[in-house]
């Protein structure tokens, strides 16, 4: 960028602290400028300006929270647009008989600000991710999964309307029925395709409280046997997640939010891998629901290890809060702004086994710092027309379950050096690559390829679709380019 003033009325700051920043801190691409929009026609404008100049090369990224891990909000020498300026606009509108409730909520406003809004008109949104403090674009970006997925299926699949500046800067309004193929190719579309600058996200009547349990098992089989049981049962289940058991610290930091004295002491020797179910049903005052009751059904079809069961109530709210918990008790010791090397894999149901083997060959369970989580979703909730992409042999398979793996891993430069760092992201890339193998047929989510050709592989039979959606809605790949799937193209078109 020459200067500022070349873009006309638009205030740009050379840099913030947040710009070449994500919570990876793997990566660290610096942009030229930093765009903190005050409104759509802001964005639109900048994007307007850029497609009609044959000589930029400039990008354009959004960033929401920057909750990224390798850099996928960021644009080297570009522009980073800092989501979290434009106003929050959350307005809460109750649906009558047939017509649902929803929010309309801005593209940077987090998921948190929509649950306490929602909630003073005893509302919420039905699907969510573990932690709250993401962007509503930015998880509208990849899918948005947590323990509500298999029931209701991901984020992308409960919104009912987008407002999306395009790459060309159009400003359009997209829904299931209005510009469609801009709708579906924006929800899980990496940023690809336009940025989302307001969403209607679909809510439902909020429970004041939560059943919360957590169940603990010996081994793998039976453990996946059983979220299987409980994800076949929606009417009475409303969250099922779950999460290995690798070593004494793992069993403790995933035991700070909740509040139970769990006396579950394994031995961890012969290396011992053990792993933990967690579920919850809400409880609704007016509603004549007995919580206490179906959770003691429930314990009755579960096979874990006798007596390991542990059930606490909660408000919905601290329930669907609990990560920021975590999040304070890693900041007090030091332990949250670290490195991640993350990896999050969608495992076909046949291949979740050879997986978990190809995983615990690849990591040390005994000095493994973070989370693993292990629960299935249905692939029956997810919509083929959005842009992310499943295993395919799921997809082709109509209702199927498919597990979601996520190697929440930290690595404390106090103890993990920067070629340990490297060693660890080698790891996980080496466990992505034979995973995504036939013979398991895994697939990432939150994808991060080294180049053009992996993503090709990524996306499959969907990348013909993938390309054609970019040439229509961002023809100059200005957006997003810390994803690195497309090479920014000079020429400039007509718009
Ligand atoms: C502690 C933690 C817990 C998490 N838990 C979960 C979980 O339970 N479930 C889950 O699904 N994910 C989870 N995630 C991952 C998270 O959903 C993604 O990293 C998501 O991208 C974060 O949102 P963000 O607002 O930080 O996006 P950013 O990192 O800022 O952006 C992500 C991508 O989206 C683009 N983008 C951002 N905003 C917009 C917009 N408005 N329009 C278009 N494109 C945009 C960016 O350019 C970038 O390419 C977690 C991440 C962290 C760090």
């Amino acid at each position: 960028i020459q200067s500022p003033m070349d873009f006309g009325p638009l205030n740009f700051l050379q840099t913030t602290n947040t710009s070449s920043l994500d919570f990876g801190r793997i990566v660290f691409n610096s942009p030229s400028a930093v765009l903190r929009a005050q409104s759509p026609e802001e964005i639109s404008m900048l994007l307007r300006f850029l497609s009609s100049s044959s000589f930029s090369k400039i990008t354009v990224a959004a960033r929401g929270a920057g909750h990224s891990i390798h850099g996928q909000a960021q644009a080297l020498d570009g522009i980073v647009i800092e989501m979290d300026s434009l106003p929050s606009a959350i307005s809460i509108h109750r649906g009558a008989e047939s017509s649902p409730s929803y929010a309309d909520v801005s593209g940077g406003a987090l998921w948190i600000q929509l649950l306490e809004e929602s909630l003073k008109f005893g509302l919420a949104p039905r699907s969510w991710t573990d932690y709250l403090y993401l962007t509503i674009g930015g998880t509208l970006s990849n899918a948005g999964i947590s323990g509500q997925t298999f029931k209701y299926g991901p984020q992308i699949s409960n919104v009912l309307q987008l407002d999306v500046v395009t790459g060309k800067g159009e400003q359009v309004t997209c829904s299931p029925t209005e510009s469609s193929e801009l709708f579906y190719a924006v929800l899980g579309g990496l940023g690809q395709f336009g940025i989302i600058t307001r969403a209607r996200v679909l809510l439902q009547d909020a429970p004041e409280k939560v059943k919360w349990v957590r169940a603990f098992y010996d081994d793998l089989e039976t453990f996946t046997q059983d979220q299987e049981l409980l994800v076949a049962m929606p009417d009475v289940v409303d969250y099922v997640e779950g999460f290995m058991v690798l070593n004494e610290e793992s069993l403790h930091s995933s035991s700070i939010a909740f509040p139970s004295h769990v006396e579950f002491k394994p031995d961890f020797q012969h290396g011992n891998v053990y792993y933990c179910i967690e579920l919850a049903i809400h409880e609704y005052q007016d509603k004549n629901t007995d919580a206490e009751q179906v959770v003691n059904e429930i314990s009755k079809e579960l096979s874990y290890i006798p007596f390991h069961f542990y059930t606490v109530e909660v408000s919905y709210f601290d329930f669907l809060n609990r990560v920021r918990m975590e999040e304070i008790n890693l900041r007090s010791r030091g332990l949250w702004e670290v490195p991640h090397p993350w990896l999050n894999m969608f495992v076909p149901k046949s291949g979740i086994k050879e997986f978990i083997e190809l995983l615990l060959g690849n990591i040390s369970p005994s000095d493994f710092e973070g989370l693993v989580l292990v629960y299935p979703l249905l692939t029956d909730k997810w919509d083929a027309n959005t842009s992310v992409v499943l295993p395919e042999a799921s997809e082709a398979a109509g209702q199927e379950v498919v597990y979601i793996v996520g190697v929440l891993q930290s690595a404390d430069p106090a103890t993990c050096s920067a070629e340990c760092l490297r060693s660890l992201l080698y790891r996980h890339h080496h466990v992505a690559q034979a995973a995504a193998d036939p013979q398991i047929g895994a697939k990432q989510y939150l994808p991060h390829h080294p180049s053009q050709g992996h993503w090709r592989d990524h996306f499959g039979r969907r990348w013909d679709r993938f390309m054609d959606r970019k040439a229509r809605f961002d023809p100059l790949s200005i957006l997003s380019p810390g994803q690195g799937i497309f090479p920014r193209t000079y020429t400039s078109i007509s718009t």
